[in-house]
């Protein structure tokens, strides 16, 4: 995913993902056999309670380059939304900043902190209420073909990047979106399902995983 002379801009919104995954690139720089630049970009959407303005103090005593741009997106939602879930509306929202970020500042890679479990979640939910075979790509490019979209942890588990954050002790800042808080969502009931499932069949990520791949990446890269 990672290739010579790369700069990478990655999203951090302060879960654990995202911080754990911030830790991981950090670290494979200063061994990695190829060079790349890594910046933060951490996107305040402006929701009462989401405080992630201490992660830049977090990156400032690490020297990382990092960005930090606020729009209401809650407020927007209000305003512009049309029969999307808020949730999907966010998303969207975000994907434009850090595509506007990565052109104004010359990022050719855009990393993102998902893995397996959200990539599992994704498959079924496509199955099940959008009837077709497909998930989130673990390396692509966008439709402009001026950024490669990266996501470096889809080979982990959840559990593992929970356990990765608590044993480094990351400034993980809780997620207290209202819009994402208070209903029950399908993804949620989702990986409640797979976690049931796998309680009787300890096989069944890596069986997805072998079942997903040919879906992971799309068209040509170079
Ligand atoms: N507010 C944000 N600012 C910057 N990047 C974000 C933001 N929200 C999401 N992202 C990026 O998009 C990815 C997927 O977002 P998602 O909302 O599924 O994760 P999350 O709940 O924010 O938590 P985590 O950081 O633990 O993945 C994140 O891992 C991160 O790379």
């Amino acid at each position: 995913m990672i290739r010579d002379g790369d700069r990478i801009l990655l999203g951090v919104s302060g879960g654990k993902d995202s911080l754990s995954l911030l830790e991981v690139l950090r670290h494979l720089r200063s061994y990695a056999p190829v060079r790349f630049e890594l910046a933060a970009l951490t996107i305040d959407p402006e929701v009462p309670g989401f405080d992630p303005a201490p992660l830049t103090d977090w990156y400032q005593q690490r020297g990382l380059p990092w960005h930090y741009e606020r729009q209401p997106i809650m407020e927007q939602a209000r305003e512009h939304m049309d029969g999307d879930s808020f949730c999907a509306y966010c998303a969207r929202m975000k994907r434009g900043i850090m595509y506007r970020l990565c052109r104004a500042h010359g990022y050719n890679v855009l990393a993102l902190g998902q893995h397996l479990d959200d990539l599992a979640e994704s498959l079924m939910l496509s199955m099940f209420h959008g009837g077709q075979l497909r998930t989130m790509k673990a390396h692509y490019r966008n439709d402009a073909g001026d950024v490669r979209i990266i996501r470096p942890l889809v080979y982990c588990r959840e559990r593992q990047m929970r356990d990765f954050a608590s044993h480094a002790g990351l400034p993980v800042v809780p997620d207290s979106c209202p819009a994402c808080f208070q209903m029950p969502t399908r993804r949620e009931h989702m990986k409640a399902l797979l976690a049931q499932e796998e309680a009787d069949h300890p096989q069944l990520f890596a069986s997805l995983l072998r079942a997903m791949r040919p879906l992971l990446r799309e068209g040509p890269l170079d």
